[in-house]
């Protein structure tokens, strides 16, 4: 039988959901056969903020799981909130893209002229930007990449700051002008990776959808995502976090910075694997102890 992915209809939803299509596939032999979902968050953008982010998108396709209209789901698992839902697990996550934030336009960040306006709406980006050039103008920009380099090509923007990952899933790589070094700026946690989720209560489509799992990276995601829960930090915070696993090892590094850019707490820590979990926790307990909270209240 054929198996119902949902998907929102955007470009870059429809991309990554047809690429896990073709894995699970090539894989397991199955037939993948995808559904567009209309949700409200895509009819209604202006009100997006009040409909509690991105979230949105995510609740909706749920729904429709729970209801049975589809078998399985793939979201940007930086737009996954951190609560677990118990009727929902994610059976995979797949092999992290590029996890790097990328400024798109003619030039590098350092090589603007001063007073130059940068697009992006996400206070992590913003905070972590004016550490860098506190001198730019950043500008709070939504609608999907293609609404947001749009505004460079049209000369409304000097560049617009987008993430890696999205932007070579939609063909636009080639427009980057600067990949972000995680020293320089720590990605969203979760950015670049796709997580894959069905019906706990279809323990056979979860061990199906398990071949899809990369371990190491959801070793490292779980890290990060660790960091924004325990500093019960939502995807809106200005949070970043970045771990990667050479195989033996999870190396995590975690910074809260104020949105002027002028204060942050920054802080790396190592564990095995097999305790990413706590990896993350204890990194954000001792981010707190020197200060983090504050920081993030600090808007
Ligand atoms: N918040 C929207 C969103 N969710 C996932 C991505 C990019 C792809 C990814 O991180 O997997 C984007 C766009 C962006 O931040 O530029």
């Amino acid at each position: 039988m054929k198996l119902r992915l949902g998907t929102r209809k955007s470009l870059m939803a429809t991309t990554q959901s047809q690429q896990v299509a073709d894995r699970l596939t090539a894989l397991t032999g199955r037939t993948v056969e995808l559904v567009g979902i209309t949700t409200l968050g895509d009819v209604s953008k202006a009100q997006l903020s009040q409909l509690g982010g991105t979230g949105v998108f995510v609740s909706e396709l749920r729904t429709h799981l729970i209801e049975g209209d589809i078998d399985f789901a793939v979201h940007s698992l930086k737009d996954l909130p951190t609560a677990a839902d118990p009727q929902i697990t994610i059976a995979a996550i797949r092999l992290r893209d590029d996890p790097r934030d990328a400024l798109v336009g003619a030039v590098k960040l350092a090589d603007l002229a001063p007073g130059a306006r940068v697009g992006t709406g996400s206070p992590r980006r913003i905070a972590q930007l004016r550490a860098l050039r506190a001198d730019l103008e950043y500008v709070p920009i939504r609608g999907n990449a293609d609404t947001r380099i749009g505004k460079v090509t049209a000369g409304e923007l000097d560049g617009v700051v987008l993430a890696a990952a999205g932007l070579a899933r939609l063909g636009r790589d080639g427009e980057i002008a600067q990949l972000f070094d995680t020293d320089e700026m720590l990605p969203a946690p979760g950015q670049g990776a796709l997580a894959v989720e069905c019906l706990t209560g279809r323990p056979d489509l979860v061990e199906l959808l398990s071949a899809l799992d990369d371990a190491r990276t959801r070793a490292a995601v779980t890290a990060e995502r660790a960091v924004l829960a325990a500093l019960e930090a939502g995807c809106s915070a200005p949070v970043g976090a970045y771990a990667a696993d050479d195989g033996h090892t999870l190396n995590l590094t975690a910074t809260v910075v104020a949105i002027d850019g002028a204060r942050a707490v920054r802080k790396s820590a190592s564990g095995p694997r097999t305790a990413a979990m706590d990896l993350g926790r204890e990194l954000a307990v001792a981010m707190i102890a020197q200060g983090a909270g504050t920081l993030m209240g600090a808007h």
